[in-house]
């Protein structure tokens, strides 16, 4: 067991789930939960991969040594696979920075305060929505380059959000995203057009 369960398993199990009568979820509940999958995973994955490739784009040198990277542990000519992306602390740098400079979901999602809070000066009275902006905490001065990553142990980063509503596909889009790039930076050569 790696902890991950596959596709195949999930439908499975929402299968078991339809046809069973206890009706722990009802196919219009299946449907919502595949459709929020679909909708809280394409849009975030991809707009990270482009905004990486853009920021590269912009900083060759950053490219090259990702390239050099890569090629030292993958192999000139060989494709990238997950199993060869075990320690290329580089890359996993690049999706780190990508995520701080442009987090695809900049506001997390809105909470509401369940009772009267103070937070320093500042009452947030009960039933109040609350934004938390991600994006700006993360680009203030004081905030750059945090070491400890993204997975929201660390409240100054949290392109994932943090807590019990941490985006719970944080693994797979982080797999996701270093599979890709690496892909995208290993087997192409990349230039922008006229310089
Ligand atoms: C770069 C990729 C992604 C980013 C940056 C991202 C970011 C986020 C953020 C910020 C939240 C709200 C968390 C909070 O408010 O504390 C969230 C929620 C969520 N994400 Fe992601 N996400 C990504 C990819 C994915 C993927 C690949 C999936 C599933 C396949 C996914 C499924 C979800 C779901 C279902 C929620 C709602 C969770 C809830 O309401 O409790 N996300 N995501």
């Amino acid at each position: 067991m790696n902890g991950y369960i596959s596709t195949n398993d999930l439908l499975d199990t929402l299968l078991r789930i339809s046809q069973d009568d206890s009706q722990e979820l009802d196919r219009n509940q299946i449907k919502h939960f595949i459709f929020d999958l679909f909708t809280a995973g394409t849009e975030t994955t991809t707009s990270t991969l482009e905004w990486a490739m853009a920021e590269l784009l912009r900083n060759p040198k950053i490219l090259l040594e990702a390239r050099r990277e890569l090629e030292q542990k993958i192999g000139k000519g060989k494709m990238v696979d997950e199993s060869g992306l075990t320690c290329v602390p580089y890359l996993q740098a690049i999706v780190n920075e990508t995520l701080r400079l442009h987090p695809p979901v900049p506001l997390l999602l809105p909470r509401r305060a369940e009772e009267d809070i103070q937070v320093h000066n500042l009452v947030v009275p009960k039933g109040a929505q609350v934004l938390i902006n991600a994006w700006c905490i993360v680009s203030s001065k004081e905030v750059h380059r945090i070491r400890n990553g993204v997975k929201g142990w660390d409240f100054r980063l949290i392109p994932f959000g943090g807590g019990g509503r941490i985006c719970p596909g944080l693994p797979l889009a982080i797999r996701m995203l270093h599979l890709v790039l690496g892909s995208l930076i290993h087997s192409f050569d990349w230039e922008l057009e006229l310089g």
